[in-house]
């Protein structure tokens, strides 16, 4: 071809030597425009390129990490103030992006879903759950849906949840009587502590039948490992933000979690050994267990044959299940915090209270216990729950989301890899969007014609409590259900009084659950008139 565009270029009487200098004319210029061509093209397409949403600068390497202070859901709402509904800082190395306004988080988990699909998991949850192998921090792609089918049918299905019941109504009710026995002499309590005991030991319980969980050691242990998985989640570790360090390890957190998780992997291949062993695998109460779902689909990968998960998948699985989001969201336990936040409007409000008895009277009735079929009807309850989790969203930033490719969000550029913040925090307390908004009226959520409204399905961008979009929390119905029957028994059970001489305070600490900052201490007194119903 050289030989031929030579020819073109040399008519006749050309020399040899006029011959060589047009060859290597030639061999230059052609990549030398093609390089020039490409580097314009580039040049072009950048200039026609949305730029990066505006935002606060930081210091070089740290970025904006040094200006962050301790109450983050409240600063990354007063700087959309500042620079607008979608900005960006950079933590450490990492560029984030902070999104406030519903019609920008509908485009993220409707529109766009897909592409924003992705998680960016820390160090240490990724180590604690067997290298990112479940549900929570797996990318968007085949392991994710299948993992998130076992999940959402296999573990927590309607079915499983129904026949469960039991189970957790055995749990609820020997915490009504270990609360009865502590009454009579007028012993304060802390609420935080008796709800977090209740739902672990609900968990446990669906888990592998309350085999182990029933066990005070094991709980105890247990408990350990929680708070220990607490600290290490809740320590910002610089190989995060700066990943060029991660190999150092300067605060040694990966090397803190792989022996946590030696710790639970002891106790989980010891539950996993013992139910191999046993002659009846249906677990406690005569019912097959999430465990023994979780095996069957080790061996043979379920009716669809599609759903084989490895025996690192299963342990994923049930540590994510246990502590429900501890892993997620830094050893924190979703479910009782926003029991305890409940619990600490309703003392505030004791108007809001009353109608909670009320309805509790009319529904159950002061001779009987509450089921789990009173629940459909107690519509004031759980608008309680609705406007607790509105003020106080246990994830004021969802779990994080990351972009697959790159691409464009309300006119600005997202880059592949960014770390998208949805502020639920800043839409539930938007003053366009509520009225009074940090006043606590559950009134709001009652006689609203589209059940959907408010519905806790994130089809509703102003009210995100359990995100949205094929993300969205696959345990909502389980906690929904969870806080209100365990609210509606303690309820339905006692009255909860302060200490006298104390005063409530409803003060936050931020964690990626928002967290109250101190404990909440009660007093309890019977309420019911036969010993029998305790
Ligand atoms: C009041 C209690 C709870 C709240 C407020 C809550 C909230 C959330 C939120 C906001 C997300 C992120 C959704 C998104 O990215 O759009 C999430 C994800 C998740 N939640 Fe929950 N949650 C609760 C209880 C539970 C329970 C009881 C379980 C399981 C037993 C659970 C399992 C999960 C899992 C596995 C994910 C990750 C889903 C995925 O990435 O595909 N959650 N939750």
């Amino acid at each position: 071809m050289l030989h031929s565009f030579r020819a073109c270029y040399t008519p006749g009487a050309a020399t040899a030597k006029g011959d060589i200098s047009a060859y290597y004319f030639l061999v230059t210029a052609i990549p030398l425009l093609l390089s020039t061509g490409l580097l314009l093209s580039r040049f072009l397409r950048r200039q026609k390129q949305a730029p990066l949403p505006p935002g606060p600068t930081g210091l070089p390497l740290v970025g904006y990490l040094p200006f962050l202070g301790t109450h983050l859901h409240r600063e990354f709402t007063a700087l959309a103030a500042t620079y607008g509904p979608i900005y960006s800082l950079r933590l450490g190395r990492k560029l984030c992006m902070v999104v406030s306004s519903s019609s920008l988080v509908k485009e993220i988990v409707r529109d766009q879903d897909a592409v924003f699909a992705n998680r960016d998991p820390p160090i240490s949850a990724v180590v604690l759950t067997y290298g990112g192998d479940d549900v929570a921090f797996s990318n968007y792609g085949p392991l994710w849906k299948k993992l998130r089918k076992v999940f959402v049918r296999e573990m927590l299905g309607g079915a499983n949840l129904e026949e469960c019941y039991g189970l957790r109504k055995q749990q609820v009710r020997n915490s009504v009587k270990e609360v009865h026995k502590r009454c009579s002499g007028g012993e304060a309590m802390d609420f935080g502590e008796m709800a977090f005991k209740t739902t672990t030991n609900a968990m446990l319980s669906m888990l592998w039948g309350g085999v182990a969980g029933d066990d005070e050691g094991f709980y105890g242990e247990f408990r350990e490992l929680e708070s220990e998985m607490l600290v290490l989640m809740g320590t910002p570790n610089v190989s995060d933000f700066i990943p060029a360090l991660a190999r150092f390890d300067l605060q040694g957190i990966e090397k803190k979690s792989k022996r946590l998780l030696d710790k639970f992997d002891e106790i989980l291949s010891s539950v996993i050994e013992e139910r191999l062993r046993a002659v009846d695998k249906r677990g406690g109460n005569g019912r097959k267990d999430i465990l023994q779902v979780l095996l069957d689909l080790n061996r043979d990968g379920g009716s669809d044959g599609e759903s084989y998960v490895t025996t690192n998948q299963v342990k994923a699985l049930l540590v994510v299940s246990l502590f429900q989001h501890d892993i997620l969201v830094g050893g924190t336990d979703t479910t009782s915090t926003m029991l305890e936040w409940t619990m600490a409007q309703l003392v505030k409000h004791p108007d809001a209270m009353s109608k909670v008895y009320k309805e509790l009277n009319e529904i159950v009735g002061q001779n009987d216990v509450v089921e789990e079929s009173h629940l459909p009807h107690l519509t004031y309850l759980e608008a309680v729950i609705k406007e607790t989790l509105r003020i106080h969203p246990a994830l004021p930033f969802l779990a994080p989301r990351c972009p697959s490719k790159t691409c464009e969000l309300g006119g600005y550029t997202i880059p592949k890899g960014t770390i998208v913040y949805l502020n639920a925090y800043a839409l539930h307390t938007d003053p366009q969007l509520w009225e009074d908004p940090l006043e606590f009226k559950p009134d709001r959520f009652l006689g609203v014609e589209d059940d959907t409204k408010f519905d806790f399905q994130g089809n509703n961008f102003q009210f995100l409590s359990f995100g949205s979009g094929r993300r969205v929390c696959p345990g909502q119905p389980l906690a929904v259900n969870t806080l209100k029957y365990v609210l509606a028994t303690l309820l339905h059970s006692f009255d909860w009084k302060l200490p006298a001489g104390t005063e409530l305070e409803l003060e936050d600490k931020f964690g990626i659950v928002i967290k109250k900052m101190n404990p909440l201490v009660l007093v309890p007194t019977p309420r019911l008139s036969s010993l029998e119903l305790y």
